[in-house]
């Protein structure tokens, strides 16, 4: 049996490495350096292919320097009302991203893919559908307050492991996938490239 390829997690995320960590994979995490914003002016495709679009990237960026690694690559786009969010930059954006997906049902499009020798080998997508619910002012303000170390990293604002379950009425999809990875699927296709035992 061919010894495993080293596995890097092209990706700065602390979700995604705490994703991986706990599902006892072994990795290195290292960043890709991409400018997703530069990638993101003009597409024109659907989200899911915008989300594949910048995993692979980020896993080609790491692969180049890598190539006999398999690197991981991933992301995460939020999508409700037909428009995409970006992290929120600061508190007060983060506030009217919150406000502004109150009352309402958005999706959260996540993407996966494995890169080796700067060639994709495979790549997954995945959507989960949050809705959440209509919170006071009060609310907000305590809960920006309490999260405010957290949330600017996280692509809705919220972290849903933590106070940010409190923000929703229903998930709809895999835990993981809101969290920034499809685990599941991810943890299949290392199977199958013999980094995790079958
Ligand atoms: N802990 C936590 N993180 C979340 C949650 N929802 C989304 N996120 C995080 C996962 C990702 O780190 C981030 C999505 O942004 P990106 O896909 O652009 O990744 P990020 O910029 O963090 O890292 P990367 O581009 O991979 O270096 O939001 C959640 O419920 N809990």
């Amino acid at each position: 049996m061919p010894e495993a390829p080293r596995l890097i997690l092209a990706s700065l995320s602390a979700s995604r490495k705490a994703m991986l960590a706990g599902a006892a994979v072994p990795f290195e995490a290292t960043p890709s350096q991409v400018d997703e914003a530069a990638l993101k002016v003009g597409f024109s495709g659907p989200p899911a292919a915008l989300a594949s679009t910048l995993a692979l990237a980020k896993a080609q960026a790491v692969s180049s320097q890598q190539p006999d690694a398999l690197v991981i690559g991933g992301d995460q786009l939020l999508v409700c009302g037909g428009k995409i969010y970006d992290k929120p930059r600061d508190l007060p954006e983060a506030a009217t991203h919150l406000r502004t997906l109150s009352g309402q049902t958005h999706e959260l499009v996540t993407a996966v893919c494995l890169v080796q020798g700067g060639a994709p080998v495979w790549t997954h997508v995945e959507s989960a559908h949050l809705s959440m619910r209509r919170f006071s002012e009060d609310f907000l303000q305590a809960y920006l307050a309490a999260e405010a170390g957290e949330i600017l990293h996280c692509v809705g604002a919220y972290r849903l492991e933590g106070p940010g379950a409190q923000l929703f009425t229903r998930v709809e999809g895999d835990y993981f996938t809101v969290l920034g990875l499809p685990l599941l699927a991810l943890l299949g296709a290392l199977r199958e490239r013999g980094v995790l035992a079958a």
